[in-house]
């Protein structure tokens, strides 16, 4: 990657410290005789900062797919600009290419060739001289050096998997793209592939990636994006975005069965389920010495309690659905 396609008259430093930026990134695919055009994205404005671990998170149809194409150079954007590592997609079209690898989301492997022949012509397609090829250490690092001669339709669909993220690194990308990776994959094959990708994240590699299970999302990431409808609602630490959800629940277990609700302010929504009592209230307004007081007025007395944070799904409902109204 030549030092001196760095972006140095730039006046915007973010681009140069960011792993990808995107400003006013539109992108409308042309009508046909019986569509019109789609706008799938809507001028987005995002910043993914390098070294983080970040979920691009959306409902279908979001416009995720046509974000992470553009980055791979597979969609052409309409207006706006994006940089990746520092590069002008535009102007520094190879040196922006060279920074990502791109796991795609079908598994579209090459039975020709065993995992080892199949690098080494990938590392090719990317100019990769012979002497500075990885191709068993790459194997190595996903769990495949045994698997290295093997013919690829003898793979299992996980392995099949990391084949492909082994494929996406043979150029030592500095940012790693993962577009939905574990759809369709089992519990244990998509351990084993997070165990890896939090390795290479470990190692310095910026990952982003997209998925439908919020709740990997939420124990891998560092840093969140929720986009709907072709715009971006919001881009926050994982932890700050799901304390900013200004909602708790408290699940109290009484001494004696409660037979009717208390009365708790008229910020707290109550409910009983199984014996419990479940309250869901605003941290920032209520405190749960309110709640236990006026509990205890209304003559309940608790046996054990515990508070339950909400999480990426809610914050995920709130921005996305939670706003279509
Ligand atoms: N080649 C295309 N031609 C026309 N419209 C398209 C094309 N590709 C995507 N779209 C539309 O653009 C919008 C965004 O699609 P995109 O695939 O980027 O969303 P997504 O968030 O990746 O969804 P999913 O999670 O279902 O993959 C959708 O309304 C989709 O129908």
């Amino acid at each position: 990657m030549p030092d001196d396609a760095r972006p140095v008259s730039t006046a915007d430093a973010e681009v140069s410290d960011a792993a990808i930026v995107a400003r006013g990134l539109k992108k409308i695919y042309a009508g046909t005789k019986k569509s019109p055009p789609k706008e799938a994205l809507k001028g987005i404005d995002l910043t993914i900062p390098r070294g983080s671990m970040f979920g691009l998170l959306g409902p279908n149809g979001a416009g995720k797919s046509t974000f992470i194409n553009i980055l791979a150079g597979l969609v052409t954007k309409t207006e706006g600009e994006v940089s990746i590592w520092g590069f002008d997609i535009d102007k520094n079209h190879r040196s922006a290419r060279a920074s990502i690898g791109v796991v795609p989301q079908e598994i579209s492997a090459d039975v020709f060739f065993t995992p080892k022949e199949g690098l080494e012509i990938q590392a090719g397609l990317y100019g990769v001289p012979k002497d500075q090829r990885r191709t068993m250490e790459i194997l190595r690092a996903l769990g495949l050096e045994d698997k290295a001669d093997a013919y690829v339709r003898m793979l299992s669909g996980g392995m099949k998997r990391r084949l492909l993220v082994a494929k996406a690194m043979v150029h030592s990308p500095p940012i790693l793209i993962l577009d939905e990776p574990t759809a369709g994959v089992d519990i244990e094959l998509r351990k084993q592939l997070w165990e890896q990708v939090v390795e290479m994240h470990q190692r310095g590699v910026t990952i982003i990636l997209t998925t439908h299970y919020l709740e990997e999302a939420q124990t891998l990431c560092d840093t969140i994006g929720i986009i709907h409808q072709g715009e971006v609602k919001t881009v926050k630490p994982k932890d700050e975005l799901i304390a900013s959800l200004d909602r708790k629940s408290l699940m109290v277990v009484p001494e004696d069965e409660i037979t009717a609700l208390p009365q708790i302010g008229d910020a707290c929504r109550t409910e009983l389920r199984d014996g419990a009592l479940y309250i869901d209230y605003t941290p920032s307004t209520t405190r749960v010495a309110d709640i236990l007081a006026a509990l205890s007025q209304s003559g309940i007395s608790v046996k054990d309690l515990s508070t339950v944070e909400a999480d990426l799904e809610d914050v995920f409902m709130e921005m996305t659905y939670g706003s279509d109204s």
